[in-house]
């Protein structure tokens, strides 16, 4: 079977200076769900900008389905079926949630975004609730599920999410890993970056753990979670 994400031996950073992914493969199959966690400044969220387009490679590829992404601008890649949601930034905080929405599926015919948009305020009663107001009244959770509402109405193969649980109390992260499992379930592959180490793992089917660049584990999510020098290597558990 070919797998959905296919990252082989990629090396690249931000410039001149160092590298920071050092030579990373990794696969991630159909509908399937990954965590990505490590210490602070490992490359995890280097690692998702590369796949989403936003960084060049040195060397190595990224093929989806087979198909070659390295080299495309973050537009191709996204027009291939590839949604990130970057750790900051990801909602027009002036526009209402209506338009946040539409926003993110500005590429997509004009009955597809009104279809879509539905789809999502039936999916997430907060946002229909809220459709009106600015994005900027929202909550840290609730804009967390409006900037992933807004990567959903392309339809994407693969939903690419940044330490979505970032600020959030620990209640309010709980309630959005809750709906991050409900949107796998429903049959998107997500690759997802956390701090939050354990709770990933816990909705996730599979754990990477990245180290200095490098790709330091791989395996069943649940295996990770209760390796002891997992756990207190990179968990602090
Ligand atoms: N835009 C940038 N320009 C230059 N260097 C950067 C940039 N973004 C990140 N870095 C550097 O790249 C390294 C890896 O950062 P990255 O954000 O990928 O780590 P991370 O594993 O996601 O950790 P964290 O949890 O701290 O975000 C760090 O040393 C960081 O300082």
């Amino acid at each position: 079977m070919t797998a959905l994400l296919e990252v082989e031996a990629l090396v690249g950073g931000y410039g001149a200076a160092d590298e920071i992914l050092k030579g990373i493969t990794v696969a991630l199959p159909e509908r399937r769900m990954a965590a990505i966690v490590g210490p602070n400044g490992a490359g995890k969220s280097t690692l998702l900008k590369a796949i989403a387009g936003m960084l060049r490679a040195k060397s190595g590829q990224v093929r989806l389905s087979g198909e070659l992404l390295t080299g495309l601008p973050p537009r191709g890649v996204a027009m291939r079926g590839v949604a990130f949601v970057p750790q900051e930034a990801n909602i027009f905080p002036s526009l209402s949630v209506r338009e946040n929405l539409e926003m993110g599926g500005y590429l997509e015919p004009r009955a597809t975004v009104t279809q879509r948009v539905e789809g999502l305020f039936a999916r997430f009663p907060m946002l229909a609730e809220k459709r009106r107001r600015a994005a900027r009244t929202l909550s840290g959770g609730q804009r967390q599920i409006l900037a992933m509402g807004m990567a959903l109405m392309v339809a994407p193969k693969l939903l690419l999410l940044d330490e979505p649980s970032a600020g959030l109390s620990p209640k309010a992260a709980e309630s959005l890993f809750d709906d991050i499992a409900a949107i796998h379930a429903e049959g998107t592959a997500i690759l997802m970056v956390e701090q939050n180490a354990l709770e990933a793992l816990a909705i996730a089917e599979d754990g990477i753990v990245l180290v200095d660049g490098r790709v330091a584990r791989t395996g069943p999510a649940a295996e990770l979670a209760s390796d002891p020098e997992v756990r207190r290597l990179f968990l602090g558990g």
